[in-house]
């Protein structure tokens, strides 16, 4: 990969994170009561019985409204697992507490399916540092989500959950990124055009 490309992720990923964790209580709240608002219409609206979320670490947008609604509503929903070969695995989100894993992200217990399980979703929503207009994902590095979204087949509509400035003009795009469907920020759901660029 280019080197400037590289230097770009780099900066994204810094001023993301920084920006996230300036995000005082009061902020973050109003964030995390509009996303749920949001994710709870996409999935209405899509009519999806079984999907894929994820449990937030402190900064990044916050789902746990919506998971509620979803444990209230029967809509299955599937939480990553962190392997130690930087694969995801899933288990149902349920009513038991979760446990701290590999990364001290928060992990659903409960028996757990393969990476490819995700293909039987709906609908995916998934973190991200950032996402541009033509749906090229950033994540944080490791590629645990770009190596599981390679090994779907069919790979369900993909929604990368954001704060609404972390949807940007231009990000670079690898070979292995598998552009996403589109994103739900606490501001709204955007669809991207399917392009190739
Ligand atoms: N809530 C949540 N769960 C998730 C993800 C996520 O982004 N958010 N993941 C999405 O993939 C997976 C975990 N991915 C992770 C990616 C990076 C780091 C991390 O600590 N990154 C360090 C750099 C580490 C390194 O380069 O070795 C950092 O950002 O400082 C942790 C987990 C699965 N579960
Ligand atoms: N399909 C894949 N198979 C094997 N390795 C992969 C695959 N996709 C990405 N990788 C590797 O994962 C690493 C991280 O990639 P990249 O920087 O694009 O991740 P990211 O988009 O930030 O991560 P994530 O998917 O975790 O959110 C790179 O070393 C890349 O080569």
């Amino acid at each position: 990969m280019a080197r400037d490309a590289d230097a770009q992720k780099r900066h994204v990923r810094a001023a993301v994170r920084a920006a996230r964790a300036d995000r005082d209580a009061a902020t973050r709240d109003r964030a995390a009561a509009a996303l749920s608002a949001q994710l709870i219409a996409l999935v209405s609206e899509a009519g999806a019985r079984r999907i894929t979320c994820y449990l937030p670490t402190a900064g990044e947008p916050d789902p746990s409204e919506f998971l509620a609604w979803a444990l209230d509503h029967d809509v299955e929903v599937l939480l990553p697992i962190s392997l130690a070969d930087r694969n995801l695995a899933w288990a149902r989100h349920s009513t038991r507490i979760p446990e701290a894993g590999r990364h001290g992200i928060r992990e659903p217990v409960g028996p757990r399916l393969p990476s490819t399980a995700a293909a039987t979703a709906d609908l995916m929503l998934i973190p991200a540092c950032a996402v541009d207009a033509s749906g090229t994902r950033l994540g944080w590095g490791l590629g645990y989500y770009d190596r599981c979204l390679a090994a779907l087949d069919p790979v369900p509509p993909v929604y990368a959950v954001v704060f609404d400035e972390e949807i940007l003009p231009r990000l670079p795009r690898d070979p292995h990124d598998v552009p996403v469907t589109g994103a739900v920020t606490p501001g709204g759901i955007r669809r991207f055009p399917i392009e190739t660029r």
